[in-house]
């Protein structure tokens, strides 16, 4: 068993983006600038947002993190969407999701300049993604893609079974997966809570993403021997005997599921520092677009 690890491939990753920031100082070229809004106070969107803020320290990005009331109207967001839109010395902002019920996401997401989208969410680059033009990949399929990569895991030809269809891993995931090049050239099969009897699916899969946030929902029983494993689940689960009161805790059984598989990502330590690592590579490439 090999482990995807995620930690070590964001601190490249990380490495890489340094080195191209510190070439834009010396030719005197302004730095790629993040934004981040966050409206309420969910304590994972808080950490994750500061992770983000903090990555952006770390590679010498500029950043700005913009925090909203948990009672923000849609038309107050939309405010301060158009805001960013039209800062010129912002090259690319997200909006950290899940938002209040009083939002509507998907009206949201539209509102973004598909420039600045560097979460790649607004529908215009979903349809590029979709269509294999250049664009902004949303950071999670793309960390995938980049460990995938990094580890040379075969995909073409390959059976990938993807669990959940949520718009931001479980479906852009499913497109990636089976589109030309490396890595994809996969065979999809994308499954969801309408799924009937998953363990005859998921045994045949040469590849499973899971990105479906129940604790420990795949299990040995479910997959063939040498299978990939890619566990995009991250739910907080109760434990007084750690410090933080929590455990994080992946899709997957990862005790028993790692002794059948050929690559296994961890949790944490896998998919999650990807994610900000190709944020901050989406970002890069927005201040590229801005600036060519
Ligand atoms: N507009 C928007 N864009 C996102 O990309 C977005 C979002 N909203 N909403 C929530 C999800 C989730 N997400 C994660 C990012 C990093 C870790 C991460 O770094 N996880 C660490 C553990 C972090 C911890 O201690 O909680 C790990 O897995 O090792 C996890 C999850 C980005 N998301």
């Amino acid at each position: 068993m090999i482990l995807l690890d995620g930690k070590k491939v964001s601190n490249d990753i990380k490495n890489e983006i340094t080195e191209e920031v510190k070439k834009m100082k010396a030719k005197g070229e302004k730095v790629p600038h993040l934004a981040a809004i966050i409206v309420g106070n969910d304590g994972a969107s808080l950490t994750y947002v500061a992770s983000k803020v903090k990555a952006c320290e770390r590679v010498g990005f500029e950043s700005t993190m913009i925090r909203m009331s948990n009672t923000t109207s849609e038309i107050e967001l939309l405010d301060k969407i158009e805001e960013l839109n039209l800062n010129d010395e912002i090259d690319g902002f997200i909006i950290q999701l899940p938002l209040p019920k009083q939002i509507d996401t998907q009206k949201v997401l539209m509102a973004v300049d598909p420039d600045k989208d560097v979460d790649g969410f607004h529908p215009m680059n979903f349809g590029k993604m979709a269509l294999d033009m250049s664009t902004f990949i949303p950071a999670t399929p793309f960390g995938i893609l980049e460990l995938l990569d990094r580890y040379n895991v075969e995909t073409k030809g390959k059976h990938t079974v993807v669990i959940g269809r949520s718009h931001i891993v479980g479906r852009p995931m499913s497109i990636l997966m089976g589109r030309k090049g490396f890595p994809g050239n996969s065979t999809v099969t994308i499954t969801h809570s309408h799924t009937k009897n998953i363990t005859q699916i998921t045994s045949q899969a040469d590849i499973i993403i899971s990105a479906l946030g129940v604790p420990n929902f795949l299990k040995a029983e479910m997959v063939k021997d040498d299978v990939v494993i890619i566990d995009v689940g991250i739910t907080r689960v109760a434990d007084e005997s750690s410090p933080k009161g929590y455990v994080i805790t992946g899709d997957v059984d990862f005790e028993n599921v790692s002794k059948k598989a050929s690559f296994i990502t961890p949790v944490p330590g896998g998919v999650g520092p990807m994610t900000i690592a190709m944020l901050l590579k989406n970002t890069l490439l927005a201040r590229e677009l801005r600036h060519k």
